[in-house]
């Protein structure tokens, strides 16, 4: 039996939908309500049910075969992981954000402070890419609240809609990268039970 490791929260009622494309008999999101882990009706996958960044670490460390995550967590964390498809769903934008007005992208510059959930990646942005230093501040949720309380100038935060920053009174100054969510892989596993996880990824990958 595989056992796959799903994001419970936004991406949790597509993924399984993805599961029941492939003909495995799984609850609807709202039925599992606070089980994290079932197996499907006729006990061909396990599937074990987890916050979005711990997806990749149930993976790399083999306590799952298989996950599926966004790929902003996948960037964020750097796991050693191997992505195997894009299941095209869960799109999102990781972008920086300000008050309306109050930068554009050349403005930016060394000294700002940075509130994020994604720490790697707006250091990756700001210094890999901007070359400039800033100061990155740690945030768990409501990123958009930041600069409005003077916390921060700037956020790096997903932006689906868009409407989260039309509420808040900011806009997109800068994408970072895309998302979508992406169906990944134990590296060992991958190889030692190469043949299940291929034709369960073909099957997949044929419903994307
Ligand atoms: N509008 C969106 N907002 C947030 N995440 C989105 C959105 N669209 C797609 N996603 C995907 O859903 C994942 C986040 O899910 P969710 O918002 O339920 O959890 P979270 O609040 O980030 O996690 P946690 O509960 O651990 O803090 C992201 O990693 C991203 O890939
Ligand atoms: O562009 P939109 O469609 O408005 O979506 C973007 C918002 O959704 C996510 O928040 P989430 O619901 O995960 O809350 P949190 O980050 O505050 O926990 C993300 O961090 C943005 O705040």
């Amino acid at each position: 039996m595989l056992t796959i490791a799903l994001s419970k929260g936004y991406l949790l009622p597509e993924a399984l939908k993805v599961f029941r494309k492939v003909g495995l008999r799984v609850p609807e999101a709202g039925e599992i309500l606070r089980k994290l882990e079932f197996t499907d009706a006729d006990r061909k996958c396990r599937f074990l049910i987890v916050r979005p960044a711990d997806v990749p670490v149930y993976v790399e460390y083999g306590a799952a075969d298989l996950g599926v995550a966004g790929k902003d967590v996948l960037m964020e964390g750097r796991h050693k992981i191997t992505e195997l498809l894009d299941l095209k769903f869960g799109y999102c934008r990781l972008v920086v954000a300000a008050l309306k007005g109050a930068y554009r992208k050349d403005t930016l510059r060394a000294g700002l402070r940075v509130a994020t959930k994604f720490l790697n990646s707006a250091a990756e942005y700001f210094q890999g890419k901007l070359d400039i230093d800033v100061e990155l501040i740690k945030l768990y949720g409501s990123v958009e609240l930041a600069p409005l309380d003077g916390l921060s100038d700037v956020i790096v935060d997903l932006v689906a809609t868009g409407k989260t920053l039309q509420e808040n009174g900011l806009e997109v100054v800068d994408e970072i990268y895309t998302s979508t969510a992406r169906l990944i892989a134990n590296r060992v596993k991958a190889k030692s039970r190469y043949r299940e996880i291929l034709t369960l990824a073909q099957r997949i990958k044929k419903t994307v």
